[in-house]
């Protein structure tokens, strides 16, 4: 059972700390509230909020870093150690790398001008990571929206509020060409660019993103407030100005029920704001360890108990 108030006793700054480390972060990488959440997200949706995220390949463990979300996409985890580093100097072995993630997401809201709520606390970190059920379970950009309600559906998220909502996550950071560059000149095998991407939105996309040019370029995912924290993502939508296909297809495909949602939130901040709030604490809520389950990770790249030493080569030659 999760908290408000879990650290109060015994690391009341926790929360502090690690504000203190993201506005140092913020000064010289714009992005990085964006990728933290996003770290949250693709955290949540493999085994639960419990770090496993972030662990690094071992002889035991192969990292969820080279799942097809994540690899050469996922990033913040240098930002994530200076966080836990912070946090082992003032109260060590306290607060887990699950948390902290979670305090990162929701300050990063609230640093970028969204809303800001009460953390629930006391997740515990895993002692293992699963690339396989991350391959399954972080959704793709070319999804089509039946696809994408079973994903969060899958977690145990719904498929209508929670994905529009946390959609919404796309008001801030970036994405990389390749994966909207199927909408741009050969949309589904039809030679023609996605229909439901705007005109003029379609230019400047294939003049950032030319066929056969490199994949890794960067753009805004809202294309109007790339940096805050806002509504303009629906407002974006109803503009035909969603990038990422599963984007565009939450107010474009005919008779869906997440259309009204997209509508309700574009003409309605505050609505949007309060909901997203109840699906961020539903999406942190998913199946979390607690209690005596799981570790607190003294670095959050790693299991406890395991020395720097990986392989039986290591000690020998080390004699
Ligand atoms: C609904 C299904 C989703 C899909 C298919 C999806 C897909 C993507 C893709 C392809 C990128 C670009 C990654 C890159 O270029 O390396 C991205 C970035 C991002 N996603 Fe999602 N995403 C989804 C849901 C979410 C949710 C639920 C959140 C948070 C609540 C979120 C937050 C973000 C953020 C903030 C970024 C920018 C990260 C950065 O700039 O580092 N996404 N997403
Ligand atoms: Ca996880």
């Amino acid at each position: 059972q999760l908290s408000s108030n879990f650290y109060d006793e015994t690391c009341p700054n926790a929360s502090s700390i690690i504000q203190g480390v993201l506005v140092q972060a913020f000064q010289s990488d714009p992005r990085i509230g964006a990728s933290l959440i996003r770290l949250h997200f693709h955290d949540c949706f493999v085994q639960g909020c419990d770090a496993s995220i972030l662990l690094d390949s071992t002889d035991t463990i192969v990292s969820e870093k080279g799942a097809g979300g994540n690899s050469n996409s996922a990033r913040g985890f240098n930002v994530v150690d200076q966080m836990k580093a912070a946090l082992e100097t003032a109260c060590p072995g306290i607060v887990s790398c699950a948390d902290i993630l979670t305090i990162a997401a929701e300050q990063s809201v609230a640093l970028s001008g969204g809303p800001s709520w009460t953390n629930l606390l006391g997740r515990r970190d895993s002692t293992t990571a699963n690339i396989t059920l991350a391959n399954e379970n972080l959704p793709a950009p070319t999804l089509t929206l039946e696809e994408l309600k079973q994903k969060f559906i899958n977690v145990g998220l719904n498929g209508d509020t929670d994905l529009v909502s946390l959609s919404g996550g796309h008001t801030f950071g970036r994405s990389q060409c390749q994966f909207f560059i199927q909408r741009l000149y050969n949309f589904n095998g039809t030679n023609q660019p996605d229909p439901t991407l705007d005109t003029t939105f379609l230019q400047a996309l294939q003049a950032l993103c030319p066929q056969g040019g490199n994949g890794s370029v960067l753009t805004n995912l809202d294309v109007s407030t790339p940096d805050t924290f806002d509504n303009n993502y629906f407002t974006n939508l109803q503009e035909k100005k969603g990038l990422l296909q599963t984007d565009q297809e939450l107010f474009s495909t005919a008779g869906a029920d997440t259309v009204d949602i997209v509508n309700l939130y574009g003409s309605n901040q505050t609505a949007f704001f309060e909901r997203f709030v109840v699906s961020m604490i539903r999406m942190g809520n998913l199946s979390v360890l607690t209690g005596s389950e799981g570790e607190i990770r003294l670095n959050c790249s790693r299991v406890n108990g395991i020395s720097s030493l990986s392989s039986d080569d290591d000690l020998v030659s080390s004699f």
